[in-house]
């Protein structure tokens, strides 16, 4: 990708590891939400991601798009979700098509497929359990902002078939820096380090696709989200995994 790639949410975990890992790989517009309190190493613009002619300046001359900004918030009220996540990802596919954008690659969320869990855990979580998802499988939300990633998926699938627009929707488990999520079965079963999402990132913007959503999470012996997408399609090579630590985070002497 030669071209300007818009990231929006820049300032947020997920943005952070993508600039991090990947500073020098792409020519970077930023969209903060506000004045970020860094000086960013990048072009930037500041708003909200439902502003219809910040969203076109945002997207002009953009080969592609990585939507990260929204309510993250599993927890998060309606009409947040609503707004941020659901009008703001309408907004910015208008925006990205009008513009011409190439390739649009959205954060998803585990919580899309939340009810698949509700029957199968805590054993889904553990090793030896074999129920896996791929996503080809119908959306599950568990909650208000599980349906807000769905229907960011959905979004994406319209302006896929409408305007031939190449999206890659990544269902992101749980992003913690440094080690997995301490002492938390789930969260160990989808862990994603900042390497690995830094990586597969870059994998979505470079690799060949139509339509894809794949499972953003490191290779973690305690996944139930298959990788095989990710890997067939884009290429990804995870090199972490939530088994090379304690229950308490702590790496083992291999790791
Ligand atoms: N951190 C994680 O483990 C996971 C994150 N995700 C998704 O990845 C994306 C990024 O998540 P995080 O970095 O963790 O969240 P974050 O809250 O750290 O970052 C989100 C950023 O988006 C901005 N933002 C929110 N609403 C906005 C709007 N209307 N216009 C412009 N900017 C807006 C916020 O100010 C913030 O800087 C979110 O869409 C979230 O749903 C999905 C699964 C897991
Ligand atoms: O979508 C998200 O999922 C992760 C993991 O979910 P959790 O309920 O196990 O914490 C969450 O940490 C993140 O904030 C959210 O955006």
């Amino acid at each position: 990708m030669d071209e300007t790639v818009l990231l929006t949410g820049a300032k947020g975990s997920v943005g952070t590891a993508i600039r991090e890992g990947l500073a020098d790989e792409y020519d970077w517009r930023y969209l903060f939400h506000n004045p970020p309190p860094f000086d960013p190493d990048h072009p930037y613009l500041v708003g909200d991601v439902s502003d219809e002619e910040l969203v076109a300046e945002a997207c002009e001359d953009v080969g592609a798009v990585v939507h990260l900004a929204g309510d993250p918030r599993r927890d998060a009220p309606w009409d947040s979700v609503l707004e941020n996540n659901i009008h703001g990802t309408k907004v910015l596919y208008d925006a990205a098509i009008e513009a011409g954008v190439e390739k649009f690659v959205f954060a998803s969320s585990n919580h899309a497929v939340g009810h698949f869990e509700t029957d199968r855990k805590p054993e889904l979580y553990r090793t030896d359990d074999d129920f896996r998802l791929d996503g080809t499988e119908f959306p599950r939300p568990g909650n208000h902002y599980g349906i807000s990633k769905a229907t960011g998926e959905v979004i994406g699938r319209y302006y896929h078939d409408e305007y031939g627009i190449d999206v890659c929707n990544i269902r992101i488990g749980n992003l913690t820096k440094g080690h997995p999520p301490k002492e938390y079965e789930r969260g160990q079963a989808m862990w994603l380090s900042y390497r690995d999402c830094a990586h597969l990132h870059d994998r979505a913007l470079q690799a060949d696709y139509d339509f894809e959503i794949v499972y953003g999470i490191s290779d973690n012996d305690r996944k139930y989200y298959s990788l095989e997408r990710a890997k067939d399609v884009l290429g990804y090579e995870p090199k972490d995994n939530s088994a090379d630590y304690h229950f308490d985070g702590t790496p083992k002497d291999d790791a």
